[in-house]
């Protein structure tokens, strides 16, 4: 650890001394769509987006019987294969930890979603779009009914989210199936308070996660988002989606437009 700036450095990556071990080959695979690849690449990605800045944020992968998780409190844009841990999801024992490092504090919070929604993959950002949302719904500066949730529809992008909270394969009570939704159908998302310790908002989140059966996210206040999907090119698209329309409803705030229907 840097003692200036308390950054943990990500040894697995910078020692070429390390002896290898059998748990290794859990994360060094030629496929660029092995978790431990795609975790590496999606957190240098979403660090462009301004969503994993500052070691903050992330993103989890759940892989057959396994879960792949980031280290905490680390450059996330510097991550490399090596530096991720895996947890037999059925026993939640670590199968593979990498020395000196600790699992990302968001660790309760990505299993809420792999659990109560069968997700297979979730993310977690701190972009300012949706803290800014959080701000303006928590202050009910849209609408003071609604200061719980973030509410918007007839935006062309709301197509981009999944009706059914996961996967869009599924089948709702009736035999009908959710898919996305329409231009007209309202997307609300669900707002949860902050709390001191990033693991400390898993009761919220599942409560949250229960209550609202439809949403694919919870918006935590003053600190970012997480989202999922049934696999990682859902969860991926419905971040982007969802991040377009935090940022579309902030801009359309500071135009005076309202984005809440009454
Ligand atoms: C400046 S980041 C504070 C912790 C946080 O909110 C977060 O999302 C990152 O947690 P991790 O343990 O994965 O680094
Ligand atoms: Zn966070």
């Amino acid at each position: 650890m840097d003692a200036e700036t308390g950054e943990i450095t990500l040894p697995s990556s910078q020692d070429s001394n390390r002896a290898a071990t059998n748990a290794d080959a859990l994360v060094i695979s030629t496929d660029l769509d092995h978790p431990a690849n795609r975790i590496s690449e999606l957190c240098r990605l979403f660090y462009t987006l301004g969503w994993v800045t500052g070691t903050g944020g992330g993103v989890s992968i759940r892989y057959g019987p396994h879960i792949y998780l980031a280290p905490s409190g680390v450059q996330k844009e510097r991550m490399q294969p090596l530096d991720m841990f895996v947890m037999d999801y059925a026993t939640r024992q670590y199968l593979r930890r990498p020395p000196v490092l600790k699992p990302s504090a968001c660790t309760p919070l990505f299993l809420a979603a792999f659990t109560r929604r069968n997700a297979g993959c979730c993310i977690h950002t701190h972009s300012q779009w949706a803290v800014l949302v959080t701000l303006i719904c928590g202050a009910g500066l849209q609408n003071p009914q609604k200061k719980g949730v973030f509410e918007i529809k007839e935006i062309e992008q709301i197509k981009g989210i999944s009706r059914g909270g996961s996967g869009s394969d599924e089948i709702a009570e009736g035999g009908r199936k959710l898919g996305n939704l329409g231009f007209h159908d309202t997307m609300r998302i669900p707002i949860i308070d902050n709390t001191a310790h990033e693991e400390d908002l898993r009761e919220t989140l599942e409560k949250a996660i229960e209550e609202w059966p439809e949403t694919c996210a919870v918006l935590v206040k003053r600190h970012g988002v997480y989202v999922w999907g049934k696999d990682v090119a859902q969860a991926k698209t419905q971040a982007e989606s969802l991040d377009y329309l935090f940022q579309l409803a902030v801009e359309m705030h500071k135009l005076g437009l309202k984005w809440v229907h009454e």
